[in-house]
């Protein structure tokens, strides 16, 4: 036979082969999902694999899980589908066909570029609005990587995941930007979702409560506002110093809260601060705050900040060495949005250049941040912040005067050129009066260990850096 022409039975073999490409792609992401959102998102999607393997249509029940599962899980299946077919294979969206036939109208690129077009006016759905209590399905507990810096504000999130309505009510989170904080409410709404599906859930910014205040107010239509926000079970609500100021919102907020604790529902709140630290809010309703638990996030330690970013590549389906993520974590160190970051332009400076991920790759995907960040930090810089911070001369940094209102934050700004520089230990002691190796190894390691023991000296010693990054 050499028409060229497959067989009949060749076109079966292809099709079997490409159903059990389909399937690998299924088990590997069961494998790596939560378990909830595999059974819900992709268990339920067929795919049909065209015999040269370039290309597989996945169909999806309605016009709302096309949006979703697009939006959500496609560069993530084309992914994996690339690596387990070792080329790029081109992926379409469409509804499962009832009545017609689906025309998926064409699409993608590889995993580089998914672009994903559907059959419009096909299937049943015509909801195309995004899930109505606001909850990301990915923001689960079990995408968010534990360590020492969240782990009491997620031990407390569990706990009302489980048991809404009992302790820590109202439980107020607060820490610096991109710590994890709206991951961790979200994760309590998906959790309460998923052990009682009919509960009543809303994740809401602060700006938006603030908005639809406003819209009450124009339309007059407090009442339906009430309904919708005191007949909820559970509400997660962001950011709530936006409230500051706000006086008709914080009557609001209070009304809503006094009536969601009186049924026994949960608040979730999360801040910049803590509750006495607000400024601009009705004392009743600080005082409301800091009546359930508050607990505080800091930013990850470095351990933490290894394991995020292993777990997070593993994710986008790529491995990244340990001494790679240490490398990483050691020069990111403010919070985790800036690791995704710095971790996107990694995976994508690899993909895109074709080569594995390495030390020497990560400093050149990262090499404009780790320019700004060697130009900005001198040891005269640290020692001008860290003076400037607790009040004392910069010319105590060199001296040899000794009590503790100088000689602690002196061995702070030591400590802080030790991690933020690359001066040795002996060039430190120099640039401090020419002191000792060992007087400036002391120092590194006397903060160092504080840092880990003491919340007050660790929220310090993070302003002075995020200071020093500008
Ligand atoms: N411990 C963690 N494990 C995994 N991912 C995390 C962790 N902490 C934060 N992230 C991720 O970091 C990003 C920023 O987190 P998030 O938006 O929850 O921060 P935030 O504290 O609410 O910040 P902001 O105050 O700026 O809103 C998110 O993508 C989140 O999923």
């Amino acid at each position: 036979m050499t028409s060229g022409q497959p067989t009949s039975s060749q076109q079966t073999a292809a099709r079997d082969i490409g159903q059990s490409l389909w399937q690998s792609c299924i088990d590997q992401l069961a494998q790596e999902l939560p378990e909830q959102q595999f059974n819900t998102w992709i268990k339920p999607l067929q795919a049909e694999v065209q015999d040269d393997f370039s290309r597989v249509t996945i169909f999806v029940a309605n016009r709302f899980k096309l949006d979703w599962v697009r939006a959500q899980y496609s560069s993530r299946i084309a992914a994996m589908l690339e690596k387990l077919y070792g080329q790029p294979v081109l992926i379409e969206l469409a509804i499962t066909p009832r009545e017609t036939v689906a025309r998926p109208q064409y699409v993608a690129a590889s995993s580089e570029s998914v672009v994903i077009e559907e059959a419009a006016e096909i299937g049943e759905d015509r909801a195309l609005v995004p899930p109505k209590n606001r909850l990301n399905s990915m923001l689960t507990f079990e995408t968010l990587v534990e360590g020492t810096a969240n782990r009491m504000a997620r031990a407390a999130a569990m706990h009302v995941a489980t048991m809404p309505g009992h302790l820590y009510n109202p439980l107020f989170i607060y820490g610096g930007v991109g710590l994890g904080k709206t991951h961790l409410m979200h994760a309590v709404g998906n959790r309460l979702l998923e052990d009682k599906p009919g509960s009543k859930v809303l994740y809401i910014h602060a700006e938006q409560f603030v908005s639809d205040v406003v819209k009450a107010y124009q339309r007059k239509t407090f009442d339906e506002f009430k309904e919708r926000y005191h007949s909820l079970d559970l509400l997660l609500i962001d950011d709530v110093q936006f409230f500051a100021n706000k006086d008709r919102t914080q009557e609001e907020f209070f009304n809503a809260f006094e009536a969601l604790l009186t049924k026994k529902s949960h608040i979730v709140m999360t801040s910049d601060t803590y509750p006495k630290g607000l400024a601009d809010i009705h004392e009743r309703l600080v005082s409301r705050f800091d009546s359930g638990l508050t607990v505080a996030i800091e930013p990850p330690e470095l351990e933490m900040r290894v394991a995020i970013l292993i777990n997070k590549a593993r994710v986008e389906g790529s491995e990244m060495p340990e001494e790679v993520a240490f490398f990483v974590a050691k020069n990111v160190r403010s919070n985790v949005r800036e690791l995704e970051g710095a971790l996107r332009k990694i995976l994508a400076y690899s993909r895109f250049n074709q080569k594995e991920i390495s030390i020497a790759l990560a400093r050149e995907a990262l090499r404009d941040l780790l320019s700004i960040q060697n130009r900005q930090i001198s040891v005269e810089n640290i020692q001008k912040t860290v003076a400037d911070y607790y009040k004392i001369k910069v010319a105590d940094m060199y001296s040899k005067k000794r009590p503790a209102s100088i000689a602690r934050p002196r061995q702070i700004a030591m400590y802080l050129a030790k991690e933020l520089t690359q001066k040795s230990l002996p060039e430190i002691g120099e640039l401090f009066g020419g002191r000792d190796h060992t007087t400036v190894l002391h120092a590194v390691r006397k903060i160092g260990g504080e840092r880990q023991q003491m919340t007050e000296l660790n929220q310090q010693l993070h302003v002075l850096e995020q200071t020093l990054k500008g």
